[in-house]
């Protein structure tokens, strides 16, 4: 299947929290992984998030750095990449950040089952793209993006959604920025939610690099797939 090339790229506590119990944004990374990220932002073709993420830290996905938007500008793109929201319910509000600030295409994937009002609302905002019956096919949406000329996906989590396009087998490499604290709580989303992997499924990954960022680190890895 051709697809883009796809990471995720996610900031997690030392026990592996990406966020609170309450599901309340923490600050994981410091100045300098922000800046990281915004370069990958920068450098990606589109940013992908789960509506689980824009309904608690409602994220703009926009390209910080005035730099790195005029370089992309030099470049005959848009500002921003284009940024996609995995929305099987068509939860998205339509006062969304990422609908208010800066320019480029936005994208709502959304199944089938998905409110048509819903829906008519969001196309004055945005491409609505429909796969999978009740929840969003994620191999299926990653094979239209791809035809739609996106050759590098950017996944920024959160828990479920790394989870989807990890069990689907979409995912290529892995950044894990590692902060200096513990946010504890099994209600607190991990890196990976969702079913989990059955022993036989866990995939196997590659150690590309370690980095010592500020008071973090960051992992790098390669999804090699199935383990042997
Ligand atoms: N520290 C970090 O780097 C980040 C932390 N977060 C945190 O993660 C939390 C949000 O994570 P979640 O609640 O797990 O929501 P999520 O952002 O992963 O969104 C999950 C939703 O995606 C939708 N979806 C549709 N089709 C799907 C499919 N095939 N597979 C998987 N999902 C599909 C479902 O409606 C599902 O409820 C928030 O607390 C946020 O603060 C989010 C992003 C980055
Ligand atoms: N990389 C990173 N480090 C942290 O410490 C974080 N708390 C997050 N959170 C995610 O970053 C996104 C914010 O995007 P905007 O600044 O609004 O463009 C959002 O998805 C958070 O969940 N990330």
């Amino acid at each position: 299947m051709d697809k883009p090339f796809v990471f995720i790229n996610s900031a997690m506590s030392a026990d592996g929290k990406l966020s609170t119990k309450e599901r309340k944004q923490v600050r994981i990374s410091g100045k300098l992984d922000f800046e990281r990220v915004d370069e990958l932002r920068a450098q990606a073709d589109a940013v992908m998030v789960g509506i689980g993420t824009v309904l608690s830290d409602d994220p703009s996905l926009t390209v910080k750095s005035p730099e790195r938007k005029a370089a992309r500008k030099a470049a005959g793109k848009n500002e921003n990449p284009v940024r996609i929201i995995v929305d099987s319910s068509a939860r998205t509000p339509l006062d969304a950040d990422i609908f208010k600030k800066g320019d480029g295409l936005r994208i709502i994937a959304v199944s089938t089952s998905a409110p048509a009002e819903k829906i008519e609302k969001l196309e004055e905002k945005a491409l609505v793209i429909k796969t999978g019956t009740f929840k969003v096919d994620l191999t299926e949406l990653a094979a239209k993006l791809k035809e739609m000329g996106i050759n590098t996906l950017m996944v920024e989590g959160g828990a479920t959604l790394n989870w989807g396009m990890l069990s689907a087998g979409l995912v290529d490499e892995v950044y894990t920025f590692v902060g200096n604290l513990i946010i504890g709580g099994k209600t607190a989303p991990t890196f990976t939610d969702g079913e989990g992997f059955s022993e036989a499924e866990i995939p196997e990954l590659e150690l590309l690099s370690t980095e010592k960022i500020e008071k973090g680190i960051l992992l790098s890895w390669k999804v090699k797939g199935k383990e042997k």
